[in-house]
């Protein structure tokens, strides 16, 4: 742009009026040697070139300034309007100077004298060494020679007049023409100027849409290079895809190659076949009959677990009765024994007064003995003293006193005894009282004993039915879930917390009901939807899954309901358990729990390697590798990794077998619980966890633990090949609500697309549309073969229990529900059995 108002300048410029003035303006040059007058020798060659016709010189001349003339260019006389103007001008200085132009020897007007020109050429003298030239003459000198020597010189001068008068008049007339031409150049100038100024806007305002359009066109471009490059990427699935379904092409065909030389011998055996057939027929009626009687099997199960569970209801009902009757006989038999007790003490002490009434009876019996024999004594003394006849009277009735006192105190001790043996009689009534009760009431007390553990008996009795009835109940359901091949669903609701129960602004009451009875008891729940402000009213949805775990359920209860699928891992399956729900509803509690309350990959891991070393006696030997990733963001990361963030970009792929295969996994080998503790905690410590409105410790990321189990039984060489999935997926959330932005926002859009993700392959699954979209995520694609595949897949559906959640348990029931609504493949057991 610049260039080209450069270029475009110099045509329509000054220089070129410049030109064309001094093409016309030759008299100038005449001027230039009046305010140069050293300038003469130059002006001499100047003129011997203009002679020779070379025109190269005029490029050298001083550049044209007022007083000085121009320089002409080569360029400029090539313009036309220039050499128009030159012409005019031509014209003008031509009719201004009139015979100077058309006679260049009548320069100076009439006066037929030698022109200035003339003079200098002839002496070759410049105008100062004219204006200051010096006559001197001799002494002597006659004035006629002095007159003489003056003439030349006079003439000179003179000449040297009339050139700078012509000069001058030339010069203003040029002035004159200079300044019309001027203010002609200036106004062409300024047109000019305008015209530029309204191009260059024009050209600027199309410079602005090229560039809008550029970048209109680059958009486009960059959409189209994305458009290219997802486009190759389905181009390589589908060659990819192709080249399999060559593979599987070229393998059907050698197969048909194959069946048709079978047909043949087939063909042969067709016959031999019909009877198979027949048998077959025979064998699938009787199957059917079997699969019936399973059926009736099955519902007179249903009633017997019903009855049972009855029974056992009234059991626990009479035992808790007879529970209360043994307490408060306990309390009875308690009072009983201390009553017997407080009689045993009385009739100890009963027996020890006794022994001391004994005593004193004693005592008493030996001192009436003595008094009998003083009194014997005495009598025989006064019969003594009678018959002596002279005793005096005083010492008799002394002695008969001493009788009368020793009577009296006879007597009462007789009394006392008396009393004392009527005590004893009731003490020991009083006794023999008591034994009988203590008898009685012991004998009550065994035979209360006898009933309670009858009735405990009968108790354990009824729970072992019941259990009984419970493990064959779930036997057949796994039988069923593995014949309908469906993904089973339990749902878990977890308690209100603690902040939750405190916080009195919370919604914090239970939206969830759960049946007491019927057949929904531990399979049913109910969703109590809060009514709106748009009037609507609370409404209640039923659900029914094939568990559900009320807020009191343990974990070990939990674990207890999965150990089964668990166990088959070992027995060859592909098992599949993953945590969905909601963000703070219970998933890493389910899946991982705590030090305290460990949970089911803890748990899964236990029982794998308890069971592993008690099938060590049947001669089974397993080897287990486990291995940890997150999907974070989209991307996988190994959390078994040493380094934190190794960088490495992994892939999934799966084999013909369904077998997964994520690149470049750090893969431990373990054998025993220990170790795999410790690498969960390894891996716990490198997960994506942040700190939500929800829950302080959300996940940010879905956590996948892969534990592959390779048996081989030594004896019978048949080996068997089990994977066992674990999964944590993150919680989903509204992002509005949890006002989370960043890095939570970028993650939170992340997890909910990879849900979103999930949810379109459970649809498409539970609808039995041709096409599932597993590659739209990391996650579906990674799940595939456990949602597409012959794997055991078990959803933990997990639910918080409050109103404030109930719209986001709804959502998660009912994708439960579509989930439990999908039929996958039946599961299939990798084992490989040795020929012969
Ligand atoms: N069954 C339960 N019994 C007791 N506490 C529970 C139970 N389920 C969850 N909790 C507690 O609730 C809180 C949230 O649980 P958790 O972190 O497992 O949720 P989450 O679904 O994994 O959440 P996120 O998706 O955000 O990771 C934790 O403090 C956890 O201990």
């Amino acid at each position: 742009m610049d260039e080209r108002r450069e270029s475009r300048i110099p045509r329509t410029g000054i220089p070129g009026i410049g030109i064309g003035a001094l093409a016309g303006s030759k008299p100038l040059e005449s001027s230039k040697t009046v305010n140069a007058p050293t300038t003469g020798a130059i002006d001499r060659k100047r003129k011997a070139a203009d002679a020779s016709g070379d025109a190269a010189p005029e490029a050298k001349r001083p550049t044209f300034s007022a007083g000085q003339g121009a320089r002409p260019t080569r360029s400029n006389t090539t313009t036309g309007a220039a050499a128009g103007r030159t012409s005019s001008l031509q014209q003008a200085t031509s009719t201004r100077t009139g015979p100077s132009q058309a006679n260049p020897g009548s320069e100076l007007g009439p006066i037929a004298e030698e022109t200035w020109d003339d003079i200098r050429d002839k002496t070759g003298q410049g105008v100062d060494e004219v204006l200051n030239k010096k006559l001197s003459f001799p002494k002597g000198t006659k004035p006629e020679r002095k007159v003489e020597a003056f003439v030349p010189l006079v003439k000179e001068l003179k000449a040297l007049g009339r050139h700078l008068h012509n000069s001058t008049q030339r010069l203003e007339l040029d002035a004159e023409q200079w300044k019309r031409h001027s203010a002609e150049l200036a106004a062409q100038a300024e047109v000019e100027r305008q015209q530029w100024n309204a191009k260059q806007e024009e050209v600027e305002k199309q410079m602005k849409e090229i560039r809008e359009m550029l970048e209109q066109q680059e958009e486009q471009n960059n959409r189209l290079e994305t458009e290219v490059k997802e486009g190759q990427v389905r181009l390589a699935a589908k060659e990819t895809e192709l080249a399999s379904l060559q593979q599987q092409l070229e393998g059907v065909q050698g197969e048909l190659e194959r069946t048709a030389k079978q047909l043949e011998e087939r063909e042969s055996k067709i016959k031999e076949m019909e009877d198979v057939v027949r048998t077959g027929q025979k064998y699938s009626t009787t199957l059917q009959s079997y699969n019936t009687s399973l059926q009736a099997d099955l519902t007179a199960e249903k009633t017997r677990r019903d009855e049972v569970q009855r029974a056992k209801d009234e059991l626990q009902g009479q035992a808790a009765e007879l529970g209360g009757k043994v307490r408060s006989l306990e309390q009875l038999l308690a009072y009983e024994r201390e009553q017997v007790g407080k009689l045993r003490e009385e009739r100890e002490s009963a027996t020890r007064d006794l022994a001391v009434l004994r005593a004193d009876l004693d005592n008493t019996r030996q001192e009436r003995e003595r008094a009998m024999a003083d009194s014997a004594k005495m009598k025989e003394d006064l019969d003594r003293l009678r018959t002596a006849g002279g005793k005096s009277l005083e010492t008799l009735e002394a002695l008969s006193n001493d009788k009368a006192t020793m009577e009296a105190q006879l007597s009462m001790q007789q009394k006392l005894i008396a009393s004392m043996r009527e005590e004893l009689a009731s003490a020991k009534e009083n006794r023999a009282m008591a034994d009988a009760t203590a008898e009685t009431r012991g004998a009550q007390i065994s035979e209360l004993k006898a009933q309670v553990e009858t009735l405990q008996g009968s108790l354990a009795d009824a729970e072992r039915r019941v259990y009984e009835g419970e493990l064959i109940r779930r036997k057949l359901h796994n039988i069923i879930q593995d014949l309908k091949g469906n993904i089973r669903v339990y749902c878990r609701v977890r308690p209100v917390s603690a902040a939750e129960a405190a916080d009195a602004g919370h919604d914090s009451e239970m939206a969830l009901d759960f049946p007491t009875s019927g057949d929904l008891l531990g399979r049913g729940l109910t969703v109590v939807a809060p009514g709106n402000l748009s009037g609507q009213a609370a409404q209640k949805h039923n659900f029914a899954f094939d568990r559900v775990f009320s807020p009191g359920t343990t974990q070990d209860m939990v674990f207890d309901e999965i150990s089964e699928l668990v166990q088959s891992a070992l027995d060859g399956h592909k098992v599949c358990i993953f945590a969905y729900g909601q963000t703070g509803s219970g998933k890493t509690f389910t899946m991982l729990g705590n030090r305290e309350q460990p949970g089911v990959i803890p748990r899964a891991m236990q029982q794998i390697f308890q069971s592993g070393q008690k099938l060590a006696a049947q001669d089974w030997h397993f080897n287990m590798q486990a291995s940890m990733l997150e999907i974070y963001n989209e991307e996988i990361r190994d959390l078994l990794s040493r380094k934190k963030d190794d960088g490495k970009k992994h892939q999934v792929t799966h084999d013909t077998n369904g077998v997964t295969t994520v690149s470049d996994m750090t893969v431990v080998d373990v054998n025993r619980p220990e170790a795999v503790d410790q690498l969960l905690a390894q891996a716990m410590d490198k997960r994506s966890v942040g700190c939500t409105a929800l829950n302080e410790q959300s996940s940010r990321s879905h956590m996948v633990f892969v534990m592959r189990i390779e048996g081989h039984n030594r004896t019978t060489d048949v080996k068997v090949s089990g994977v066992l999935n674990l999964i944590d997926l993150a919680g989903s959330e509204r992002v509005k609500e949890s006002g989370a932005t960043g890095q939570r926002l970028k993650e939170a859009q992340a997890i909910n697309k990879s849900l979103s993700a999930l949810g379109d392959v459970i649809m498409a699954i539970a609808n039995k549309q041709e096409h599932v979209p597993f590659r739209n995520s990391k996650l579906t694609y990674l799940l595939q073969p456990c949602l597409g595949g012959d794997s055991k897949t078990l959803m933990f559906l997990n639910v918080a229990p409050t109103r404030e959640f109930a719209h986001e348990s709804l959502c998660s029931l009912r994708f439960g529900s579509k989930v439990n609504a999908c039929e996958i493949n039946q599961p299939k057991k990798n084992v490989v059995v040795p020929r012969g």
